[in-house]
């Protein structure tokens, strides 16, 4: 195989120490160069058209990185961390290995698994693989409850066509389910409704798991999703996995999909392969005990430079220094100087982030269009929110944490920080909605100036020492005071009558015996 070409800076040593040992060796991805689609060893060359169908002609750094261990040289044979900054390219990055490891497949059936921690997040990777697997035959399913179950279920399980006019006797006959689906992306609470009730849904053939946006993944339980996808996924032999069987959810017993001993993945006699793992974060926890929860076979890191906070490249800093309570006047008066290009504003809370919207929208004359997106709104609200403002028929988007990991819109030239971060893994991943792919973008975060101290020593942690300030003229703030008078008294208006609302509700239901399911996130 030809050897790909590095850059030059190579040889210094990470400035962060890593606890587990496999983390102190990385291959650092930043040394690659991007890799044009012609000299890619090995890529079939469907896929190849399929990639130059998307606009793609050559890999990114961490791409070429992945493909070295995967199709490459390394061949899959080690479990892979990845970690590289946002908008890099991580979700081409494993799912082109998968798609082409899987090309030659014979027999349909489940072989690779992509876990994501929402719905928007699951839709957005389920494209990326939908517009290369088809170009070599394979099909990608969705599991993440956006459709009923029995229509999930009818897009992910085939059921053999019986002859008409045959009685098939039910208790002698039961036919033989099959997967429709090669390339499963869902997230954990779908998957685990299939995992415990779906007839005919099987983890026992699969080759590839993904787990992305890990720390995420991994800070949350979720019905144990992971320990019971892998006891399902090993083999049966429990000397492997002796503790199992205590955080696997009672229902386990019931499964029919234990991988038998001794099979392979839908080819008997020969051995079990091992499930190939991986891990993909542009903030990898280096915490040793959720890291083992994945059970990782001679995990290999692939991250990018020394520091373990990266932002993108292409992205410039900005802080706004303002009193608390004219931060609102500061927001406006940024978004008219930005003039309607894309933007997300990134508050504390779901309460904050309706409070602010509900505010902006009460400065009658912005000529923007402003829609809050959070997970207090219904899913269908949030996707209706999501489209528009990727057709631009939206211009800013006021948000909790719940954009802030994973999600990629294209145009996004701004993000505004309207409350600081309270870590910079947080930081990090807000920022990243912009500036991605190479692009430019622009990143402004207001303060009050008795955070300016926390606020530097957050971005110290990314090794960045300095953020010019960005001045707002006086005279811009104080031609917004009237009118900002007038929005917060119909701000309060509207305050009281949802509150006398949700109480009306509350006590409604609370009188049916039913109290409403409360959502205390801060997404
Ligand atoms: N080789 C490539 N050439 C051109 N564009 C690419 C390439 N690979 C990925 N992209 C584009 O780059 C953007 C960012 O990719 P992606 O969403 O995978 O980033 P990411 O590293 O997963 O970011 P995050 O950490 O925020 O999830 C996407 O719009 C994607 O289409």
């Amino acid at each position: 195989m030809k050897k790909l070409k590095l850059k030059e800076n190579m040889g210094e040593k990470p400035k962060t120490k890593a606890v587990l040992p496999w983390m102190r060796s990385p291959v650092d991805v930043s040394l690659f160069e991007h890799c044009p689609l012609h000299l890619l060893p090995s890529l079939d060359p469907r896929l190849k058209v399929g990639l130059e169908n998307m606009d793609i002609s050559s890999l990114y750094p961490v791409q070429v990185g992945v493909w070295q261990e995967t199709v490459g040289p390394g061949a899959f044979q080690r479990d892979l961390c990845i970690q590289s900054p946002t908008g890099s390219g991580k979700t081409l990055a494993y799912a082109l290995p998968i798609v082409q490891a899987l090309s030659n497949r014979a027999i349909k059936c489940l072989r690779a698994l992509v876990v994501l921690p929402n719905r928007d997040l699951a839709i957005q990777v389920k494209e990326v693989f939908a517009s290369i697997a088809p170009a070599v035959g394979l099909s990608v399913g969705l599991a993440i409850g956006q459709s009923s179950i029995a229509d999930e279920i009818a897009e992910l399980i085939k059921r053999p066509k019986l002859e008409a006019g045959i009685c098939y006797d039910p208790e002698e006959f039961s036919p033989e389910l099959q997967s429709s689906v090669d390339i499963l992306v869902a997230t954990p609470g779908r998957l685990m409704d299939h995992i415990n009730n779906t007839k005919g849904f099987t983890l026992e053939h699969l080759c590839y798991l993904v787990v992305d946006e890990t720390d995420r993944l991994l800070g949350e339980a979720y019905q144990s999703w992971l320990p019971t996808v892998l006891q399902l996924t090993h083999s049966s032999d429990e000397s492997f996995y002796p503790h199992a069987s205590n955080f696997l959810p009672f229902s386990f017993n019931s499964l029919k999909t234990r991988r038998r001993c001794g099979f392979e993945r839908g080819f008997k006699g020969k051995p079990s392969p091992r499930l190939v793992k991986m891990v993909v974060s542009a903030t990898l926890t280096r915490d040793p005990s959720k890291l083992a929860q994945l059970d990782l076979h001679h995990p290999l890191f692939l991250t990018t430079g020394q520091n373990r906070y990266k932002l993108p490249e292409q992205l410039e800093s900005y802080k706004l220094i303002c009193e608390s309570k004219l931060k609102p006047l500061y927001l406006v008066a940024l978004l008219q100087n930005l003039g309607g290009e894309k933007c997300i504003v990134f508050t504390s809370s779901v309460e904050s982030t309706h409070r602010l919207c509900t505010l902006l929208n009460f400065f009658g004359d912005l000529q923007i269009k402003i829609k809050e997106y959070s997970s207090l709104q219904h899913q269908s609200v949030r996707s209706k929110t999501l489209k528009a403002f990727r057709e631009g028929k939206i211009q800013v988007l006021v948000s909790s944490n719940a954009m802030a990991h994973g999600m990629d819109v294209e145009g996004v030239r701004n993000v505004i920080n309207y409350d600081l971060p309270a870590y910079i893994k947080r930081f990090i991943h807000r920022v990243g909605r912009t500036a991605r792919a190479g692009q430019t973008g622009s990143c402004f975060t207001l303060l009050h100036k008795d955070e300016i101290k926390r606020f530097k020593k957050l971005l110290q942690k990314a090794d960045i020492q300095s953020c010019p300030d960005y001045a707002i003229p006086s005279d811009s703030i104080e031609s917004l005071r009237i009118i900002y008078t007038s929005a917060l008294e119909k701000l309060k208006e509207t305050v009281e009558v949802e509150t006398s609302r949700k109480r009306k509700i509350g006590f409604k239901s609370s009188k049916a015996g039913k109290g409403r399911e409360t959502n205390h996130s801060n997404e």
